[in-house]
């Protein structure tokens, strides 16, 4: 449904400015360096998928979603969307893709200030040629669903951010396109919220069939949402279901943490040469002992712990966030 094959993208380096006679002369001059967003990316995205984009910033997801909406031009490679290239065929695709900007609020002027929720919805929905009715019924229906039915008839400019985020999210749900790209959809949201964007976002794929992209920068909203995930970084560095990179990550490295909680007091030099860190904190009686440890020193820590009065222990076991780290820093 979605293949992104080599996709290449370089921008063209910045110009200080040709007023400036050396500016000029480099400009003519010396070949400059083009800033690299994109280097020739593979991926295939399922239909009805949910797919996440994990990169750190700079990585190149913004300019991955732009191409989507030809809104940028790529360098070299293409990506298909139903079979058409994102770009050259855009108009093939227009009515199927709809993308939220989450870090660029209100990227397009696509609300009206001074006007309503449900009027700035209705006119959305008029110019994605829905039929009134049935747009009547999709806006009651996103306005329950992300628990916006009391801010119906409220000016847009007297919602809060996050309320002005859900409507933007309200839109999916009205248009219905086979194709959404979330590019960072829960930047500025409370937990609360964002958990609620979550479950709505769940709905479009499994209630609508969503073929869905998502760029985040918080882990554990893609360890939660996607089917699949690509961590990348202009370049490709893995790609998979979150459960098997995880487990990978775990049978390949392995660092846990252990919070232990201990009566009485706890010698770090015991630790020494087994855990990678040791942090320490006492209260009254008790000490909490936070020990980061490689799977191989399992057991010894275990030894050494036998010699304490052990109250509690847990074990942290690894998260995407792990992997993602691990990958990036390498
Ligand atoms: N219009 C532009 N002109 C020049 N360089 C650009 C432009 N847009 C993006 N870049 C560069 O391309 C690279 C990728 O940027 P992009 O915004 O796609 O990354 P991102 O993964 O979305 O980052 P973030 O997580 O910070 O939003 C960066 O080095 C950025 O500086």
């Amino acid at each position: 449904m979605i293949e992104s094959v080599n996709l290449t993208k370089f921008y063209p380096p910045p110009i200080k400015s040709l007023f400036d006679l050396k500016s000029l002369r480099d400009f003519l001059g010396k070949p400059r360096e083009k800033i690299p967003a994109l280097i020739d990316l593979n991926f295939k995205v399922r239909e009805g998928e949910i797919f996440g984009l994990l990169g750190p910033n700079g990585a190149g997801k913004t300019t991955f979603c732009k191409i989507a909406n030809a809104l940028v031009i790529p360098t070299r490679g293409n990506l298909y969307i139903n079979g058409y290239d994102s770009v050259k065929e855009h108009d093939k695709i227009k009515g199927k893709i709809f993308t939220i900007f989450g870090g660029e609020r209100n990227l397009f002027g696509l609300f009206q200030w001074r006007v309503s929720v449900e009027k700035n919805l209705k006119f959305i929905a008029e110019l994605w040629g829905i039929p009134k009715g049935e747009a009547e019924k999709r806006i009651n229906y996103a306005l329950e669903l992300l628990n916006l039915r009391d801010k119906r008839d409220e000016w847009y400019q007297k919602l809060s951010a996050g309320m002005r985020q859900k409507v933007y999210l309200a839109l999916p749900f009205i248009i219905q396109p086979e194709v959404l790209i979330l590019d960072e959809p829960t930047v500025y949201l409370d937990v609360f919220t964002r958990r609620e964007v979550w479950n709505a976002i769940l709905e479009l794929s499994r209630d609508f069939g969503t073929t869905i992209i998502l760029t985040t920068h918080n882990l554990k909203e893609a360890e939660t949402l996607c089917d699949r995930v690509l961590i990348f970084n202009k370049k490709k560095i893995a790609e998979g279901k979150p459960k098997e990179l995880i487990e990978k990550f775990q049978a390949l490295k392995a660092r846990r943490r252990l919070l232990v909680k201990v009566r009485g007091k706890v010698k770090t030099d015991d630790f020494e040469g087994i855990a990678e860190k040791v942090n320490i904190y006492n209260q009254n009686s008790l000490t909490y002992l936070e020990l980061y440890i490689q799977e191989e020193h399992i057991r010894e820590v275990l030894r050494i712990l036998a010699n304490y009065n052990v109250v509690d222990l847990q074990n942290e076991a690894a998260s995407l966030e792990d992997v993602f780290t691990q990958l990036i820093k390498c």
